[in-house]
């Protein structure tokens, strides 16, 4: 996709982080088995209030105390779909943000039925991998499971479809991460390529995203790069600072160094806005 660079037009962070650790937002997380530790822990090291409450029987009560939700398809079953279609039912009638992961979209037919079928209940942020970004958008043979077999640019174009189509905007992680609304994106090149040797550090970008979609209904575009961008950048001062004997080390020094986290660490934050053509 064509773009041009207007990275000048970026405002400043610090309204954002400070507000997400004043205000604490509780984020309602249905998640999958794997993830939930490492999710609930980004999300309180940064200063936000996880919960994870997901069965059918109180999962739209949740809603009505809860900032955000976020939706993860990572460890299905017919049972917590029905919660999560109870609570996502709840955070539209509440006006409550919503954004989904669509863990290894593609995989199975369930899987890829239940995801498109959520994708059409007006998540207002969906993140996934380019595979499952591919996938969701209707590419055939996109997924092999819940790790990418493509580069994020390789689903742009797909990508901005699904923006379009959905009316969400659209996050592809990988090396670069693009965030797509409609016509314009963001790309955040921060990050390690050994995130991908931590389980569900996606699915855990994808909650703090939720977060800080609470404080910023109005610009999610913004607020979902800079929650790509915090956790880019946590992940590269984190292997500094002894992350780099490998994943395990990593996972513990990302979650202090987002416990710590200032804006003036923000500095090596690489982001740029690129327009990218209308629709012909
Ligand atoms: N090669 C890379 N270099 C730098 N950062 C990366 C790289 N690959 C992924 N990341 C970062 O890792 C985080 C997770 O992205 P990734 O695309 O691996 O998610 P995922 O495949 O959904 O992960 P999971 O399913 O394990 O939760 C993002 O913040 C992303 O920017
Ligand atoms: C490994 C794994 N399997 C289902 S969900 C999950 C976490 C990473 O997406
Ligand atoms: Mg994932």
């Amino acid at each position: 996709m064509a773009g041009s660079q207007l990275s000048s037009e970026l405002p400043p962070l610090d309204a954002l982080l400070k507000r997400l650790r004043e205000e604490k937002p509780l984020v309602q997380c249905i998640t999958n088995f794997v993830s939930m530790d490492i999710m609930a822990n980004t999300l309180l090291a940064i200063g936000a209030s996880p919960a994870m409450v997901h069965c059918a029987e109180e999962a739209a009560d949740f809603q009505k105390i809860a900032s955000a939700l976020l939706v993860n398809v990572g460890t299905l079953s017919p049972q917590w779909v029905a919660g999560m279609e109870a609570a996502i039912g709840a955070a539209n009638k509440l006006k409550k943000p919503w954004v989904l992961d669509p863990v290894a979209a593609g995989a199975t037919p369930f899987r890829t039925e239940t995801i498109v079928k959520l994708a059409k209940m007006r998540p207002c942020v969906i993140r996934g991998n380019a595979s499952e970004i591919m996938a969701l958008a209707g590419a055939a043979g996109a997924t092999r499971g819940v790790d990418s077999t493509a580069e994020s640019e390789e689903a742009l174009a797909l990508g901005k479809q699904l923006s379009l189509d959905l009316g969400a905007v659209v996050a592809i992680s990988g090396k670069d991460d693009y965030v797509i609304n409609g016509n314009s994106m963001l790309k955040v090149s921060n990050g390690h390529p050994m995130l991908q040797r931590i389980t569900a550090s996606g699915c855990a970008v994808t909650a703090l995203i939720a977060a800080f979609a609470s404080l910023a209904p109005n610009d999610l575009h913004m607020a979902t790069a800079y929650a790509l961008g915090i956790f880019g950048v946590a992940a590269e001062i984190a292997v500094k600072k002894g992350g780099e004997a490998g994943p395990a080390s990593l996972r513990t020094h990302l979650i202090d160094t987002l416990y710590t986290f200032t804006e003036a660490e923000m500095e090596s934050y690489n982001v740029s806005i690129c327009i990218t053509e209308p629709e012909q």
